[in-house]
Parts: C-alpha cells; structure tokens; sequence
C-alpha cells in the first residue's frame, strides 16, 4: 500500500477516486504534479478551502509537486456545482483583486522554495483569458456532448430553477484547465471538494478524447460534516476567515476551541499534521476525559499557528485566558479589541463620566438603584479592576487608548464604552 494513500484514508480524506489501484501504482513509481483550483468568489479564502490546500501540503511533503490554480477565468463565470441559483458576476476588477489576495494566502501554506519539489501557482486566466470564442467552441466545446453535461448534477439540479449559459459552460472551462496542465506540466492528478467530482471527470474526458495513451486521475476529498448538523465554518459573526482582518486570530483559536467533543477528532485528522500514534491518543483522551478539553486546545494551537504563526496564537491563548479570568490588565489595547469584538458597545455621552451614570445609560445595570447596589457589592469592574466608589468618575487613565474602556458586571457580561 502508498504511504500517502494511507494516510489519507487514515485521515478521511479520500470521497472517490477515480481507479484508485492506479493511482496507487503511479504514486509508487514517481514523484508526479496534481492540482486543485481555487476560484476567487471572495477577497479571502475561508476555512472550507483549508482541506484542498492541506491535501495539496499532504502530497508535497510525501515528495510530490502540487500547483495551486487560481482561478481568474472561471472566477468570472462562477461555478454551478453545489449551488442552488445562478450567481451574480463581480466585475473583473474585482476579480482581479480577489485573485492576488488569493494567491498570496495560497503562498502561505506551501513550500515554493523546496529543492526537488517545489510548489507552483497558476492562474488560468492566462490561457482562459487569451482564448477567443471559435478556438473554445471549436478545440473544446467539440468535446462535450450536450447530453454529457445535462447528466452532471451541476447542472441536472439546476434545469427546473434555471441555469444560464454561462455557467452551463463552466465544466468545460475547468476541464481545459486539466488538459493544458496535463499537457504543459505532465500534471496527472486533479484533487477537490466532493462538489468537484463532476468537473474533475469531465476534465478527464477531455484529457481521455484529446491525448492518445492519456492515464490521469481525479480524487475528491469529503465534505466537513458537523454532529450537531449545522454548517461546518459558519459562526454567529459568519464564515471563519483565513484573513485575520477578517477573522482575527484570537476568533480563529475560540473556532476550533469550541468544536463539539464528537467532531474534534476528525479535526485533528482533517486539519493537522500529527501523528497516527499522536491522533490515536488524543483521541484515547477525549473518551477519557472531554471535559478537561485538552484535545480542543491542542487542535486550535496547531491550526492557529500554522494559518496565523506562533506569535498570532500566544497571543489568542493569552487574550483567552484573560477574558476567562476577568483579569484583563495585562492585555494591550489591540489585544482587548479582537477579545472583546462581540461585546456590545456603548457610545459614553461624556469622557469624564461619573461611573454610576455611565452604568445606566450604557445598560449595564437597570436602574440607578442596582447601579448603587452593583458598586458597592463589588460586581464592576473597570478594565479589569473593581471599583467600589460610588462617586468614582471615570478619568483619562480609565480610557484604553484613549478609545475605550471595559466595564464588566459580576462575572461575564463586558461593555465596551466608546467615547
Ligand atoms: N470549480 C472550483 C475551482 C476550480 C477552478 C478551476 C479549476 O481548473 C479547478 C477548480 C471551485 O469552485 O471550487
């Protein structure tokens, strides 16, 4: 058995293949170049993508030379596969823009500047892009039978809500991909989301009626399921964003930490580079004691610190501890905004606030009487510290930053008074 094929089933990772056996002996022989494309549908990738870059990773690091396709053509056209309606086009501006950042996140992941088996980058804009409009209805649309692409799901699910040209066409357009990296680049594999099978096998038929003794492959990689049956990476605040502008590290970290017991080891397998030996004793210590959570803090500290660093990934761990500890006087004014980003937040009619007012008008206690009464039982907290004067004023020194201040009542419930 492949090494790496093994692993991948160990990890879950394999949905199909399309002749498995011969995938194995080819694996077995040579160092061979697959692909996965990205189309940009968004100024940054989300955590739905990391399982395509990861297995792109899982192939390099078995020696073999994964190319990261971004997709500035079909990301114009927008693919049907696993959509309920047509989408709306971006301009291609936009688009444009959308691909750099895309790429730049791709960089991230894989290793370019390996010896033997470097990592690439194409955007299929630069042969999508030139094509004119009779060399694709005439090399490649001469391909596809109409029946053919009726019978993909992508397309088959969309006939009674409605689907357009354009997206009709798009299996055509990913599948040239294949064919010009198969040829150009003797690229022999193409690996995606489950959603990809169509578009993958259509590419393979391509490649099949175009090159004489062709012998390519497609794998698909499952979708990420949730016990609970909701959405994988969707939180109240939406999609979990590689971006840390988007999706700050320290929101990042809470995501994983917060994965349900029955999902997190599949995490571990899906997301990390650990070890069979390491999984199956992690996994030994979630049945043994899920309450500790010490397997949901190891999964987020890996995948932390592979998409954000070492230093990102402290710093949630810190910004974590503090907000459960209340004790947030270590935290820098940066730090305290990406903890607190969800609290609700009070616009202070005044900077030099008397503290009771302040706990009325921000909502922090209902009434004057339980402001008096919360002060002076000890249950608020300015930035950290309790305040028990009845008559304190809020001053410059309260201000973090001179933007804000924490205000905190009993335990958990946090403001954040803007001035
Ligand atoms: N269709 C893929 C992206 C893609 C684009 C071009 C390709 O050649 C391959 C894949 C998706 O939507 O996820």
């Amino acid at each position: 058995m492949n090494e790496l094929l093994q692993d991948l089933k160990f990890r879950g990772l394999i949905n199909q293949v399309t002749d498995e056996a011969g995938l194995e002996e080819l694996l077995n022989k040579e160092s061979i170049k697959l692909y996965s494309g990205f189309d940009p549908t968004a100024d940054s990738l989300h955590i739905g993508h990391m399982l395509p870059i990861l297995t792109l990773k899982r192939f390099q690091l078995a020696g073999h030379h994964p190319i990261a396709l971004v997709g500035g053509a079909t990301g114009l056209i927008g693919d049907p596969s696993g959509k309920k309606a047509e989408r709306t086009l971006n301009t291609e501006d936009i688009v444009q823009q959308w691909s750099d950042s895309i790429k730049n996140q791709l960089s991230r992941f894989l290793d370019f500047e390996a010896e033997v088996n470097p990592a690439e980058i194409a955007n299929n804009f630069e042969w999508l892009g030139k094509m004119t409009i009779t060399e694709f209805l005439r090399d490649v649309g001469k391909n596809f039978s109409i029946n053919y692409m009726l019978a993909k799901d992508s397309v088959k699910t969309r006939i009674e809500s409605g689907i357009s040209f354009s997206e009709f066409t798009y299996m055509i357009l990913q599948s040239y991909d294949f064919l010009k990296l198969y040829k150009n680049e003797h690229c022999k594999l193409q690996i995606g989301g489950s959603d990809q099978w169509g578009n993958i096998t259509a590419g393979l038929e391509l490649i099949r009626r175009t090159e004489t003794d062709a012998k390519a492959f497609g794998l698909t990689i499952p979708l990420v399921t949730k016990a609970d049956g909701t959405k994988f990476g969707k939180t109240e605040g939406g999609a979990v964003w590689l971006d840390r502008e988007k999706t700050s590290p320290y929101e990042f970290y809470q995501f994983w930490i917060n994965a349900d017991d029955r999902d997190v080891v599949k995490y571990l397998k899906y997301f990390t580079f650990l070890s069979h030996e390491e999984i199956n004793a992690l996994e030994k210590e979630v049945q043994d004691a899920p309450e500790k959570r010490a397997v949901h803090k190891r999964l987020a500290e890996e995948v932390t610190a592979m998409v954000h660093g070492r230093e990102a990934l402290d710093q949630a761990i810190r910004i974590s501890a503090a907000l459960f500890s209340g004790d947030i006087k270590a935290l820098t004014g940066e730090e305290i905004k990406q903890g607190f980003k969800d609290v609700p937040t009070h616009e202070a009619s005044a900077k030099d606030i008397g503290l009771i007012d302040l706990l009325i008008e921000a909502g922090v206690s209902p009434s004057k009487r339980q402001a008096r009464e919360d002060v002076s039982n000890g249950a608020i907290y300015i930035n950290g510290e309790r305040q028990q004067d009845l008559n304190y004023v809020l001053q410059g020194e309260d201000r973090i930053d001179d933007e804000f201040t924490i205000i905190r009542r009993g335990k958990k419930k946090y403001t954040m008074v803007k001035y």
